[in-house]
């Protein structure tokens, strides 16, 4: 079985193709057959495509002037033309699956994509203006180049979180609000559910037994408190934008000024810009949304780097003590995606906070490269693991189990 997957993020794109057996999944992620990246976070306007196949073959390019969608069809093309190619063409593939960021109250779960599944993401997209869209124009970009030839897997972000507490879900606004669907839903599910399952295997202990503190450090960012297998809490809320400080979205803040800018005259369109796209580390630096930037600007001696630096680590401590509140207790930090997988310092800058419950890092394992892996002395009763999220795997999985789900019926 041939499987496409089209995870979007807000800075990049990612895409795998995967062959597996249906009958005798691997208990890890195999090596996909081809991967590509389109990446947008480091010059305006600009997009850096790399792809690179099993065989070897590897592709670097520099896209300037196209749109995201012809971006994302070019990116396609490479799978059956030029040196990447490794199909003869897209209608060899079995099933797309899609990272879908919103799926509101309607989507606990998994989804065939249909007319009505993509009115469902648009609709959502008001909730998720940074993500949703993104996601729709890569099923348009499939069908644009297939039609409707192929089934399509929508996997959402949100289905992970979608049994928490109702204490956990409900803000405390009049009611009728969440009547009418303002609550917490959370996102990064794909990753946090991955990292989880990961987590226990790597610590030898059934995952059902354990009170877990996912951090998915990205350009959005995220935790969860996950007990037994299940989130119980997370720091996103009605939208992406809430929670921790992120690359350029602010998490979360004083409602207090956002009613401070509508009366100032500020429009709805401006203070989303703010809070989704000019605030995190890009707006409290000036440099960039890149913690590897950051870092550079703060071995220079730049105070802003430095400010943005020290307000990131300081919510992200407090948030993970809130979240090892929420679980009465923790067995162990998980730390996951481009900033949790790489920034060392941070790690170690986070872990300090918690030294209190025992917590104690081995620095030599904290530096070292190669992922999945415990970064806790033996004796330190919190363990501190890092582990390369594998949203694509989580995505291809989710496709067989759907596609055997339907064959089944
Ligand atoms: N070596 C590194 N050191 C520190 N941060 C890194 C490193 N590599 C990547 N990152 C950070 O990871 C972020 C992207 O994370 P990623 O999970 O790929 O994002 P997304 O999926 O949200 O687009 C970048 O903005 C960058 O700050
Ligand atoms: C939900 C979210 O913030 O996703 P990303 O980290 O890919 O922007
Ligand atoms: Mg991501």
């Amino acid at each position: 079985m041939e499987i496409l997957v089209l995870n979007a993020g807000s800075s990049s794109q990612k895409s795998c193709l995967y062959i597996l057996k249906e009958d005798a999944l691997p208990s890890q992620p195999p090596q996909p057959l081809w991967e590509a990246q389109i990446d947008w976070s480091h010059h305006q306007g600009v997009a850096e495509l790399k792809v690179k196949t099993i065989h070897g073959a590897v592709l670097k390019e520099e896209l300037k002037t196209q749109s995201r969608l012809e971006t994302v069809e070019y990116m396609l093309q490479t799978l059956w033309q030029g040196e990447t190619k490794v199909i003869n063409n897209l209608g060899e593939i079995d099933c797309v699956g899609h990272r879908v960021v919103h799926g509101g109250d309607k989507y606990h779960d998994s989804t065939l994509i249909t007319k009505e599944v993509k009115e469902a993401i648009a609709d959502f997209a008001k909730f998720a203006p940074v993500h949703n869209p993104v996601n729709l124009e890569g099923i348009e970009a499939i069908e644009h180049i297939l039609g409707d030839k192929i089934p399509q897997i929508a996997v959402f972000d949100t289905a992970f979180h979608a049994k928490m507490p109702e204490a956990a879900i409900v803000y405390p606004l009049p009611y009728e609000f969440y009547e009418h669907g303002i609550r917490r839903y959370g996102f990064h599910g794909i990753s946090h559910q991955y990292v989880s399952q990961r987590a226990a295997q790597l610590l030898g202990k059934d995952l059902t037994s354990l009170k877990l503190v996912t951090c998915h450090l990205g350009n959005g960012c995220s935790l969860a408190a996950v007990k037994n297998g299940h989130s119980i809490d997370t720091t996103m809320g009605f939208t992406p934008t809430a929670g921790l400080m992120m690359g350029t979205r602010s998490g979360d803040i004083d409602p207090g000024i956002i009613i401070d800018l509508l009366r100032r005259g500020h429009t709805g369109e401006q203070i989303d810009d703010i809070f989704n796209r000019r605030s995190g580390f890009l707006g409290l630096s000036g440099i960039s949304a890149d913690m590897r930037l950051i870092e550079e600007a703060i071995a220079k001696g730049n105070n802003r780097a430095q400010l943005a630096y020290d307000v990131y680590v300081h919510i992200l401590r407090s948030f993970i003590g809130a979240m090892i509140a929420s679980l009465s207790g923790v067995d162990a930090l998980v730390f996951t995606a481009g900033v949790g997988e790489n920034a060392a310092n941070l790690r170690a800058d986070v872990c300090q906070s918690f030294e209190f419950l025992g917590l104690k890092l081995d620095e030599e394992k904290n530096n070292h490269k190669p992922v999945d892996r415990d970064i806790s002395t033996p004796d330190s009763p919190v363990k501190v693991l890092v582990i390369h999220t594998q949203e694509d795997w989580a995505i291809a999985q989710e496709c067989v189990r759907l596609t055997q789900l339907v064959a089944s019926h």
